[in-house]
């Protein structure tokens, strides 16, 4: 473990935690990924070899990092995409003192925006970690930027089953998608694509 980069993950955790316990509006939430869903998303990104990594959902930059270490190992670069300028700061702040901005491209933008402009097939590994509601309008450019074997993680499956029903219906009835639902941390949707 990298001692620098454990640190700096430890103090985003100990600041998420106290300024959600105070702020109860949402856009001032940090709304961090949890330490196990670190872990599990790092797992992921190095055992699929994963080189281009798209995240949606920056917030302060906490799981950027896990990700981000990640293709550091696969030889790989994150995208990530937040559209709220005060974040998209808090997280160009983190990733300075991260020792790995050169692995990360982060954009103040809204990912609707960011995923109609993107290739086909250009994604190895989507993490989704923003706006729920938006899903659903966001899956047929989800589905397109994904490479064939590429592997979308979704977050807040379980701690919000009820809000996420309409996208995970969308994957699961979906042939080209072969889906799990793993109970780590606000509980992780895994969906891998394989069209023939
Ligand atoms: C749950 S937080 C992300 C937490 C982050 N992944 C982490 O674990 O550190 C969701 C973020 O998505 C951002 N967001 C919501 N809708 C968005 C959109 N349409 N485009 C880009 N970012 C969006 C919010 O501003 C918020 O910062």
């Amino acid at each position: 473990m990298h001692n620098a980069l454990d640190q700096l993950k430890q103090e985003l955790e100990a600041f998420g935690h106290s300024n959600d316990r105070a702020v109860t509006e949402r856009e001032g939430r940090m709304l961090n990924i949890t330490r196990d869903t670190g872990e599990f998303l790092s797992v992921l990104v190095r055992a699929t070899g994963a080189r281009s990594i798209l995240e949606i959902g920056t917030s302060n930059g906490y799981s950027t990092l896990w990700l981000a270490e990640a293709a550091v190992a696969t030889g790989g670069q994150v995208v990530t995409v937040e559209y709220l300028e005060s974040k998209y700061q808090l997280a160009a702040e983190t990733f300075a003192k991260s020792g790995l901005a050169q692995v990360i491209e982060s954009h103040n933008a809204d990912a609707k925006e960011v995923l109609r402009t993107m290739a086909d097939a250009s994604v190895d590994f989507l993490f989704l970690d923003s706006e729920r509601t938006e899903y659903v309008g966001w899956f047929a450019d989800i589905k397109r930027v994904l490479i064939n074997g590429g592997l979308l993680v979704v977050d807040n499956a379980v701690s919000h089953e009820q809000q996420m029903m309409p996208f995970i219906g969308l994957l699961n009835a979906d042939p080209d998608f072969t889906t799990s639902l793993v109970p780590v941390g606000k509980g992780e949707f895994l969906a891998t694509k394989a069209t023939s």
